[in-house]
């Protein structure tokens, strides 16, 4: 198995169940053209977190980080006409690319972009009581994962969903590592999944055009 197959495929998944439209490729094209790096979702993984707020009839949407707002759109475009969806996002320069994007997907109404470190925002949303959120996307720093899953769990009712990505990592998440502090963050919040009873896991590996790599969904059930 190699990169140049899992791309293949990818392709003819992605022709077939998750093509892109303007909005989308204008979403990444431009977002290329800022100078951001290529690490948004995949396609077909971007219709899989659209099916997953479909499925949940998710009015309410968490995303920690935006970067160009790929992802925000596939999210964004689950939600019914008076939903919302709150996306975090560190760096300014991307939080503008993203509602550009955005506003040109027709999702300006429904999403909102906030800039600053994730872990000052959160503290601000639980504040304002615009909870709970019906599903969360947790893909910013890794390092943050574990307060990520903690922040969104707080932020959540039973039956919520939490959606963490980029957690296998090419396989390193398997084996210790002190100086990976992603792995390390990585790890640190599976064994916080795994020891909080008011969350049922499962997490998958994946390959494709993205590489290899995985996501963990999770469920609050209490
Ligand atoms: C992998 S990218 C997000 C990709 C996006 N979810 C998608 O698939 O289209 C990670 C983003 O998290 C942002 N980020 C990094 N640290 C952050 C923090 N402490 N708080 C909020 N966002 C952060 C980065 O600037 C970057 O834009
Ligand atoms: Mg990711």
């Amino acid at each position: 198995m190699t990169q140049d197959q899992w791309t293949a495929v990818d392709g003819y998944l992605t022709d077939r169940l998750a093509p892109a439209d303007e909005a989308l490729t204008a979403a990444l094209a431009d977002s290329t053209a800022a100078g951001l790096p290529e690490i948004a979702v995949a396609p077909n993984q971007g219709k899989l977190l659209n099916l997953l707020a479909a499925t949940l009839g998710a009015r309410n949407i968490l995303e920690i980080g935006t970067l160009g707002g790929y992802s925000t759109i596939w999210l964004a475009r689950a939600l019914p006409a008076d939903g919302r969806l709150i996306s975090l996002e560190y760096n300014p320069g991307n939080a503008d690319v993203a509602r550009a994007n955005i506003a040109r997907a027709g999702l300006d109404k429904v999403v909102e972009v906030r800039t600053g470190a994730a872990l000052d925002t959160l503290p601000q949303l639980e504040a304002e009581g615009v909870g709970p959120f019906d599903l969360t996307f947790i893909d910013a720093d890794k390092v943050n994962n574990p307060h990520y899953v903690s922040w969104a769990l707080k932020l959540s009712r039973p039956g919520s969903l939490i959606v963490v990505d980029n957690v296998v990592r090419e396989g390193k998440v398997a084996t210790a590592n002190p100086d990976d502090p992603a792995v390390t963050g990585t790890r640190e919040m599976f064994d916080l999944v795994a020891r909080e009873p008011r969350l049922d896991a499962t997490a998958v590996q994946t390959v494709g055009v993205k590489g290899y790599d995985g996501l963990l969904i999770a469920r609050v059930v209490a």
